[in-house]
């Protein structure tokens, strides 16, 4: 790899579309696709995932939490999902939400930014709530290992509003000062809500990828992503897990539909139209 995550992100959205999917295993999710609560289940669950969508989406994103369940042997079924996902080619996101001081964060840095370690991804969400200068050396590593970063700024979640509106213009601006410079766009993105009633104006000197949760099961539709997002389109990558994920027999119809709609709705171009 030479390419930094911006360069890489950005001709996988224009070649296979705007949109990245979950992969969420929850107990709900495994009863539902009539699978054992086990790590044999998330394993089975997570291969059919990738096995059905890495060839028509742009980004993939295990969410760390629903293995991180079943311990040793959940980040097990973790690290061979990201091994089959690298394979594929899809862009890996891995959905952990981590944010630290100094050494300790330079350790989360090393866990999944690092590319010799054994959960390697393309890009993490980060969380800023000990400060944005906190992830200034993870950011530097993802930079070094040409990986990304999606810092929180706005989240999907209605409890978030009335604290991340006081930090969001911080998050914005310190992500924004990451990617200056850099074309197509920076490797430092954020993490903005598809259901958020309206969006800080900074967003526009952003000059990164946008992580746009909350299409289908919270409420959001690509209608909606394109009304949000406006100017900045070019650069969302709207996301969804459950509402792609109830049902596997459907599994790659919806994320079809998904893709094709947020698509159109964004004046995004597909390249390689499966
Ligand atoms: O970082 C995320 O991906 C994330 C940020 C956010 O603002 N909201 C949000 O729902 N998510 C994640 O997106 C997934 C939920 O997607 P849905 O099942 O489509 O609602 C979960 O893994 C959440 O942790």
């Amino acid at each position: 790899m030479n390419e930094s995550f911006g360069t890489r992100l950005r001709a996988r959205l224009d070649e296979y579309g705007p949109l990245c999917v979950g992969i969420d295993p929850s107990p709900a999710l495994l009863h539902a696709w009539g699978l054992d609560d086990s790590p044999a289940g998330l394993e089975r669950f997570s291969r059919t995932v990738v096995d059905t969508v890495s060839d028509v989406a742009a980004v993939v994103k295990p969410q760390s939490a629903f293995f991180e369940r079943w311990g040793s042997r959940g980040i097990a079924v973790l690290e061979r999902t990201i091994a089959d996902l690298r394979e594929a080619g899809t862009l890996v996101l891995l959905d952990v939400k981590r944010g630290d001081i100094d050494s300790t964060m330079a350790a989360y840095a090393e866990a999944y930014l690092d590319r010799g370690s054994p959960l390697a991804v393309d890009a993490v969400t980060l969380s800023p709530y000990l400060g944005f200068g906190s992830l200034e050396g993870a950011i530097t590593s993802a930079v070094a290992n040409d990986a990304g970063v999606f810092v929180l700024a706005r989240t999907s979640n209605p409890e978030a509003a009335a604290l991340q509106r006081l930090v969001a213009g911080q998050v914005l601006a310190g992500a924004a000062a990451a990617n200056a410079g850099h074309t197509p766009f920076g490797s430092v993105g954020v993490v903005m809500g598809a259901t958020l009633p309206e969006l800080e104006d900074s967003l526009l000197d952003l000059n990164g990828p946008i992580l746009a949760p909350g299409l289908g099961a919270q409420g959001a539709t690509p209608a909606d992503v394109a009304r949000l997002f406006g100017p900045v389109r070019h650069a969302v990558v709207p996301s969804v897990s459950r509402a792609v994920l109830e049902d596997p027999e459907l599994l790659r119809s919806r994320v079809l539909s998904f893709r094709d709609e947020c698509a159109a709705h964004l004046d995004a171009r597909i390249a390689t139209q499966k």
